[in-house]
């Protein structure tokens, strides 16, 4: 089995869902990297703005002075930790890989930008194309579908034509189903039972389950840091169905949980 990465949300705003606020200052922001480092994330998430149902957009300067003293803090001393940056607009990955980043997510799937798919191409960093219907701010008003995951499918393979076209080498590209981003419980449940489907694509699959709402409403837990009970399961699940890049708030957690998993369903795999 391949080995997995952890990738680690450092959310430098005041209004994330589940920790804004929390590492807004920057020296926050860089501890909590370290630490997510020592923990065992193998990549570093690093966003300036919000992506949740209704929020706000931030302007591109406001971004900048969010993440870059940031990422370039946290490059300089993770020499072997994958910085990302987690933006929409070119002009802030552009900065950040110069910063040190080298992956760039981009919940539009580098659709929101004109500039971003050349940006990524030309700099050769990895990347994700991620699912999304609709936008932040008005994506969870009765997203419908009537295959969710054939439509998310045909979406992801699109991308990756575009993207591939671009010049974005094949080995720098991870998909995400985007859970939660246009998605009801129940389709967000539906991608992640049949998750194979999306790892059949081809590329590393990349999936984002953790604290977020459906969890939720699934066990009660109205407080996101409540959900990592149900942040372990969908990993777990994930992992077993192929997909191989985790994005959690809770590094070490996740890891451990991960690691187990990775023994089980592959005696042999070198953990
Ligand atoms: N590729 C990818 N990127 C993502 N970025 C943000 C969030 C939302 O989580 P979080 O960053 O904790 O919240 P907020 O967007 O409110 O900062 N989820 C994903 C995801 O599922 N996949």
């Amino acid at each position: 089995m391949p080995a997995f990465e952890v990738m680690g949300v450092v959310n430098v705003t005041p209004d994330s869902f589940s920790d804004g606020g929390e590492w807004f200052d920057r020296d926050a922001a860089v501890r909590h990297g370290l630490e997510l480092a020592a923990a065992g994330a193998a990549i570093l998430d690093v966003g300036g703005e919000s992506t949740r149902p209704g929020a706000d957009p931030v302007p591109e300067a406001e971004e900048l002075r969010r993440v870059l003293p940031v990422i370039e803090e946290l490059a300089a001393r993770l020499p072997d930790t994958t910085l990302s940056v987690d933006t929409t607009k070119a002009a802030v990955a552009a900065a950040a890989i110069d910063a040190g980043a080298r992956y760039v997510n981009d919940v539009t799937g580098l659709r929101g930008d004109p500039e971003m798919l050349a940006l990524v191409a030309e700099r050769d960093v990895r990347c994700c194309l991620m699912h999304m219907r609709g936008e932040p701010r008005t994506m969870q008003r009765d997203p419908v579908y009537d295959d969710v995951v054939a439509e998310v499918r045909v979406f992801l393979e699109e991308r990756l034509a575009v993207a591939r076209t671009a010049g974005v080498r094949a080995e720098r590209i991870d998909l995400d189903p985007g859970v939660g981003f246009g998605k009801t419980v129940e389709h967000n449940l539906a991608l992640l039972r049949r998750l194979d489907e999306i790892v059949a694509i081809g590329p590393r699959v990349l999936v984002g389950t953790s604290r977020k709402s459906f969890l939720g409403r699934l066990t009660g837990r109205d407080d996101p840091r409540q959900r990592l009970a149900g942040t372990i399961a969908t990993n777990v699940l994930a992992l077993a169905a192929g997909a191989r890049v985790f994005r959690v708030h809770d590094a070490g957690a996740i890891r451990d949980a991960l690691a187990v998993a990775a023994r089980v369903l592959d005696p042999d795999d070198a953990v």
